[in-house]
């Protein structure tokens, strides 16, 4: 399976995040890493699952670099019928009324415009310590197994 990891960060920890994603999944899968900021809406097809980490940061927003990727999303609104993502979120407890809100609105904007999400969504808690990576491996590794009793249901 490609599995196609967007990351949207503005002091790394989503990247991290997204290179121990990458490095966990290496031996089996077509992957690869790339940072939104460098993305464009056409990227996003039936081909790969998309797998998309990112950080949230003002009064719930996403952060800088994928705000120009989650802007041409809502205002080119292209059809993502078909397509498949997960999606991983970093943010704070602290920030308790807009904890994870920046991934949680991409979330809901690719789901919007007709995309599948596929497993939970998952939370980072910069406020627990737990280390970024290992959250990321321990949540996509759910992921994986609840898209596999979707597709071996019983
Ligand atoms: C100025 C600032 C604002 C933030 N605002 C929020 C917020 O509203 N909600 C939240 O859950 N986290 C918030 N955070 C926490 C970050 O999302 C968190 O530290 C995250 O791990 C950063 O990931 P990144 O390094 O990939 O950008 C904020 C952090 C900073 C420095």
């Amino acid at each position: 399976m490609k599995i196609s990891i967007l990351f949207g960060t503005e002091s790394g920890n989503g990247e991290l995040a997204a290179e121990d994603l990458a490095l966990s999944l290496a031996d089996g899968h077509d992957v690869e890493v790339r940072d939104l900021a460098e993305v464009t809406v056409e990227k996003i097809s039936d081909e790969a699952l998309f797998v998309f980490i990112c950080s949230t940061y003002g009064e719930g927003e996403l952060p800088n670099t994928a705000l120009p990727f989650y802007t041409a999303l809502s205002e080119t609104r292209p059809d993502l019928t078909g397509v498949k993502f997960a999606i991983f979120g970093l943010g704070d407890s602290f920030y308790t009324e807009t904890f994870g809100h920046g991934s949680l609105k991409l979330g809901a904007e690719l789901e919007e415009l007709g995309a599948h999400r596929v497993g939970e969504f998952g939370r980072h808690d910069a406020s627990t310590w737990e280390p970024v990576g290992e959250a990321a491996v321990t949540w996509f590794a759910e992921v994986l197994s609840s898209m596999r009793l979707a597709s071996h249901p019983g």
